[in-house]
């Protein structure tokens, strides 16, 4: 076992992502007062190892810290909890609630697509989750299925939002000198792809795409490159498939609008949400299916969405300013705005990898956009470094305790299909049958979730009235503003050796090697003539023998061969017996 700071043993890698790897870990004792779960010794945890090169960035380890309070203080019963920081030496790492059951990625691939109504329940409760992190000014930015834990809860699947925090440290100076986006190309908004000023709003994009994800099994713009993703994303608009009942579909389309300001709030996406499960269901009574029907009322967009803070650079705000979602309001499109934060020079702009990229396309709804053809660098650099999913990478075994493959405890079989149900039987809209989880009875009875009533409650919007304005956050902007990096040439490529020639100077035939060829000719020819010199095969021809009759002749000439043999050892046995008699 290893250790990580003074306070836990990594036990058993979980998992490999983009920004580090996940660890069972062990509680070594109780942690310091600045964690926000002290823990008791021998508890289980789950600890995400940060990277080497964000470990081994200052800006990344100030900013760290610096977002310390935001991270703890982020709690909510679909918030994967983060307990502590571990920032010791050149180890970054996130202590985290250990949470027992697959991601929905793995539970989709697994176990196929959901159905409307398990789905748009699933959903909402991510809704909740996000509602609660943007009235307190923080966008995760990374939605994603595997980014959704699910844990098993009095026989439930309880879905539980991970990696909060992770996209802010990758969106840290150190990482963004690139100014890449922070995201995984099957979920990224289009402003997000062009570099745009973001907001909450591309959390409800990543929802959106989640949610077709689930009741589809694929995300809606996929395939090809992670380019072509992008600009699928940001020129395509999805195709309702059949599956799809109208009402989720309303949803869906809003969540999935290219404008920012057409999606709905992550409190009315969630109340939309369960307004459209409880009217699509096989029990749904006339009033909810009218309801559902409506819903797009209830997708209001939320007035003033949470900003993504800007890099320094940008001359934005401070990037680790945490600002409360009544703070400000959306920023708008602007296109001198989104070019400020490419690189108009610098680092990215020297390895300049526009000479493969196709050219910008066009933006229909906004208009005007930055001429440079930045974003696409930095996308394509980001689309090669990132990984749609866990990434599978080499582990020192030196580093890894039990030499073990990662490996999760899945629930028991008996409890993951079905849990939300899959598809596959016919149902209200012609595609799902009647599930357990919430079809079955009626909707009055249903759970809408499987925790407690308060907890829906608290994430109603007058819930999310933003926290007054906390001073210490607003950080002057220069404090932040990371020393500018020398440009770094691109390391040059390593020659690669002459290629070696086979000390066998004699290749396998058929490989295209003449010499070997050459040799199977002789070889052929020399077996030729033994057979020629050592079997009948003359005299055969020169009676004028067909095959058949030359095969019949040897084996008559065998059989008397033998039968003469024969004879011979009886006279032998003959003589014998007379002679002892
Ligand atoms: N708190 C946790 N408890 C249990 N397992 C976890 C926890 N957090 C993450 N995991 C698992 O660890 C694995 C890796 O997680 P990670 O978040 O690094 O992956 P990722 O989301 O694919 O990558 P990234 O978002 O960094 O690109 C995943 O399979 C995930 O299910």
């Amino acid at each position: 076992m290893r250790p990580i700071g003074s306070k836990y043993l990594l036990e058993e890698p979980l998992g490999r992502g983009a920004t580090g790897t996940v660890w069972r870990a062990r509680q070594r004792e109780t942690a310091g007062a600045e964690a926000a779960v002290p823990g008791q010794p021998g508890e289980t945890v789950a600890i995400k190892v940060l990277k080497e090169e964000l470990a081994n960035d200052a800006d990344i380890v100030m900013r760290f810290l610096r977002e310390r309070s935001v991270l703890l203080r982020l709690t909510h019963p679909n918030i994967v909890r983060t307990r502590d920081l571990v920032v010791e030496g050149d180890v970054l790492a996130l202590v985290m609630d250990l949470v027992e059951g697959p991601d929905l990625h793995r539970y989709i691939r697994d176990s196929g697509p959901l159905t409307p109504v398990a789905a748009a329940l699933l959903t909402a409760q991510i809704a909740d989750a996000l509602a609660a992190s943007h009235a307190d000014g923080v966008v995760h930015r990374d939605l994603k299925p595997a980014n959704v834990l699910l844990a098993e809860q009095g026989g439930q699947m309880h879905p539980m939002l991970t990696d909060f925090g992770i996209a802010r440290l990758a969106d840290s100076p150190g990482l963004t000198r690139t100014h890449e986006f922070v995201g995984t190309p099957a979920y990224v908004a289009p402003e997000s792809a062009e570099g745009r000023p973001q907001t909450s709003a591309v959390d409800i994009y990543g929802a959106g795409i989640l949610l077709y994800e689930l009741v589809t099994g694929r995300p809606p713009f996929a395939g090809g490159t992670a380019l072509e993703v992008l600009h699928r994303h940001l020129s395509e608009e999805p195709r309702r498939p059949s599956t799809v009942p109208g009402p989720l579909w309303t949803v869906i389309e809003r969540c999935l609008s290219k404008d920012p300001d057409r999606r709905p709030s992550a409190v009315n996406l969630a109340r939309g949400l369960r307004a459209v499960a409880a009217g699509i269901g096989v029990h749904s009574t006339p009033a909810q299916i009218e309801a559902a029907e409506g819903v797009g009322a209830l997708l209001a967009p939320d007035p003033a969405p949470a900003p993504v803070p800007q890099t320094p650079e940008a001359g934005a705000a401070d990037p680790t300013q945490v600002l409360p979602s009544g703070a400000g309001t959306a920023p708008q499109y602007d296109p001198a705005g989104a070019t400020s934060v490419m690189p108009t020079s610098g680092p990215a702009g020297a390895a300049d990898p526009t000479a493969v990229m196709p050219p910008v396309p066009p933006r229909p709804p906004q208009g005007a956009q930055s001429e440079e053809p930045h974003p696409w660098q930095s996308q394509l650099r980001a689309a090669r470094d990132r990984n749609e999913q866990t990434q599978v990478q080499y582990l020192d075994p030196s580093q890894d305790p039990l030499r073990r493959r990662p490996q999760r405890q899945q629930p028991p079989q008996d409890q993951r299909p079905g849990q939300y149900g899959q598809q596959g039987q016919q149902g209200q809209y012609g595609q799902q049958p009647p599930q357990p989880y919430q079809q079955q009875r009626p909707a009055q009875q249903r759970p809408q979730q499987p925790y407690p009533p308060q907890h829906q409650q608290q994430h109603q919007p007058q819930q999310y009235a933003p926290p007054p304005a906390p001073q210490q956050y607003a950080q002057p902007q220069q404090q932040y503003t990371p020393p500018q990096p020398p440009p770094q040439a691109p390391a040059p490529r390593e020659p690669r050796p002459p290629r070696q020639r086979s000390a066998n100077p004699v290749r396998i035939p058929g490989l295209g090697c003449l010499k070997g060829c050459l040799v199977m000719i002789v070889l052929f020819v020399v077996a030729g003539w033994l057979v020629w010199e050592l079997t009948p095969l003359q005299d055969w021809i020169a009676e004028g023998k067909s095959y058949w009759e030359a095969i019949g002749d040897g084996i008559s000439k065998v059989t008397d061969w033998f039968s003469k043999i024969g004879e011979a050892t009886d006279s032998t046995g003959a003589t014998g017996g007379t002679t002892g008699q």
